[in-house]
Formats: C-alpha cells, sequence, structure tokens
C-alpha cells in the first residue's frame, strides 16, 4: 500500500491506494500534519511507502518521523517524468504541475491535453500528443479572488463562495459574485477557446479544490476529477520505481 500526500497552499491531501485501486482521501492542514499521517498508518497498517509532492512550505524534514517505519518519496524535479519539459525555467516549474502532466500522459496517452487545476491558484498545463510539456499559464484561484478584492479595497466585504444568479450584478454583493464566479468561467471558456485556434484536438481534464462547483458552469466538455492529483502523484511514484 502507498500514501500519497499532496501538499497544496491552503490544505493537505492525502489518499492510500492499494494499485491503481483508490482506498481513501483524507484533508488537514499543516498544524495537524503529524497527527493525520498517524492516524491513517494505525488505519492501513499495509502502507510501506509514503509519496508527497509539496508546493506548500512543508519539506521533507516534517516527515522524518515516519523514516524508520516507512521509505518516503519526495517527489522532485530531478525525478523521471513521461514528458520532454519544454519549460524554459524546468527548475522553478511547480511540482503539482509536473505530477498533473505526468497523470495527462498516463490516463490519456498519445492525445494533447490541456490540465486545468482549480485550486488556491489555477494553473493551466499543455501537454502535446507526443509527450511535449509545453506550459500553461497561472491565475488566481476562486477563494483568492474573493480574498483579494476583499484585502487589497477600503470598502469591499469579504465574501463566501455563492453562484451568482444574474450576469448583471445590482448590489455590492451581486457585482462581486458576478466578477469572480463569472469572471473566472469566461477566464476558463476564453483560453479553452484560444487554445482550440491553435490545436483542433485536445481533451481537457479539470481538478483541483473548485472542481465541482466549475465543471457544471463550463461550455466546454472536460474530464471533470478532483482527485486527479493524488491518481498522478500515484502512477508518478509506480513510474519512479521502474525508470531510476
Ligand atoms: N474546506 C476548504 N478549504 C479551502 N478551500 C476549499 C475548501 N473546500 C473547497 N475549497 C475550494 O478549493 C479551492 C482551493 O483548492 P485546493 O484545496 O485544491 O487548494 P490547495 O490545497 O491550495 O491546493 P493547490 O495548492 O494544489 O491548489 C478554493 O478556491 C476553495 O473555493
Ligand atoms: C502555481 C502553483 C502555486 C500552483 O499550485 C505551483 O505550481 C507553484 O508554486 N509553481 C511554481 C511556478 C511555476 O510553476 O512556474
Ligand atoms: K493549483
Amino acid at each position: 500500500m502507498i500514501l500519497v500526500v499532496d501538499v497544496g497552499n491552503t490544505r493537505i491531501k492525502a489518499a492510500v491506494f492499494e494499485g491503481a485501486i483508490l482506498l481513501e482521501i483524507f484533508v488537514f492542514t499543516k498544524i495537524e500534519l503529524e497527527k493525520n499521517i498517524k492516524n491513517i498508518l494505525n488505519k492501513f497498517q499495509k502502507v510501506a511507502h509514503l509519496v508527497v509532492s509539496s508546493v506548500g512550505d512543508v519539506e521533507k524534514q516534517s516527515f522524518l518521523a515516519f523514516d524508520s517505519v516507512l521509505n518516503i518519496c519526495f517527489v522532485s524535479n530531478e525525478d523521471p517524468f513521461p514528458f520532454q519539459n519544454r519549460y524554459s525555467t524546468p527548475k522553478t516549474l511547480g511540482i503539482d504541475r509536473m505530477v498533473l502532466a505526468a497523470g495527462a500522459v498516463f490516463q490519456f496517452p498519445s492525445q494533447n491535453r490541456l490540465v486545468i487545476d482549480a485550486g488556491t491558484c489555477i494553473t493551466y498545463d499543455f501537454i502535446d500528443h507526443q509527450n511535449n510539456y509545453l506550459g500553461g499559464a497561472i491565475t488566481p484561484g476562486l477563494r483568492l479572488r474573493y480574498e483579494s478584492l476583499h484585502n487589497y479595497t477600503a470598502k469591499l466585504p469579504l465574501l463566501a463562495l455563492k453562484s451568482p444568479k444574474e450576469l448583471i450584478g445590482n448590489s455590492t454583493s451581486n457585482s462581486i459574485h458576478s466578477g469572480v464566479v463569472n469572471g473566472l468561467v469566461y477566464e476558463i471558456d476564453g483560453f479553452i477557446t484560444e487554445y482550440s485556434t491553435r490545436y483542433s484536438n485536445f481533451i481537457i481534464i479539470l481538478t483541483g479544490g473548485d472542481t465541482d462547483f466549475l465543471a457544471k458552469r463550463l461550455k466546454n466538455t472536460i474530464f471533470a476529477n478532483s482527485n486527479f492529483l493524488l491518481e498522478s502523484l500515484n502512477q508518478t511514484f509506480q513510474y519512479k520505481i521502474k525508470n531510476d
């Protein structure tokens, strides 16, 4: 059994895999990291490998307590990946984006793929059918948009995510909801349209904490899978064992 851990900028998501089968998912914060891992290991005593991908401020040392009982793999840009990295700054490419790109190659072979991860930030990653990772875009996520409007103005309240009923917001709240939610939906649809002018065929994978909220609002046909990063992390580890 393998325990994979995705350390994002807001939350930590973990999952136990038996082969390709995802047995259970856990979501927690950085402060509760050690306690949660302990509980997971208690529940799943057959876990032998701990595989971590971190874009947050959780380093390898945070898992030192488990070093004697588990094989720990902290996934890095130096590991083997199933694509050619054409990013001009490969060392600064987020490890979550690399793992997502790997998952896209494993799950959708020989196709052009656009991966959209709607988390703290929204990332767009394009991997062509010859497995060249080309790059994409980074924009603020849904929650970050609500928070920035509040944090960088005097008058705008901090609102919780809500679906706008109207395009034309008729109040402060409705203007913010329309701006944040419609704005992001137009952004995603707009990116997809622009990619379509360059690539006649590509599949779209949507993942991240806002997957379900966004999936039903988009014009285009997408594969929505909020566990895509966890699944990809499991596959990236299997690939590393075979190729190291
Ligand atoms: N309990 C929650 N806490 C925080 N965000 C949540 C929660 N439930 C849903 N969300 C949504 O998920 C988004 C954050 O996504 P996610 O949890 O994937 O981010 P993350 O942990 O920082 O991961 P990453 O850094 O990989 O994006 C927010 O925009 C928010 O709307
Ligand atoms: C963009 C985020 C924050 C998304 O989690 C992460 O992938 C990251 O820190 N990336 C580094 C910059 C880059 O990917 O080019
Ligand atoms: K993200």
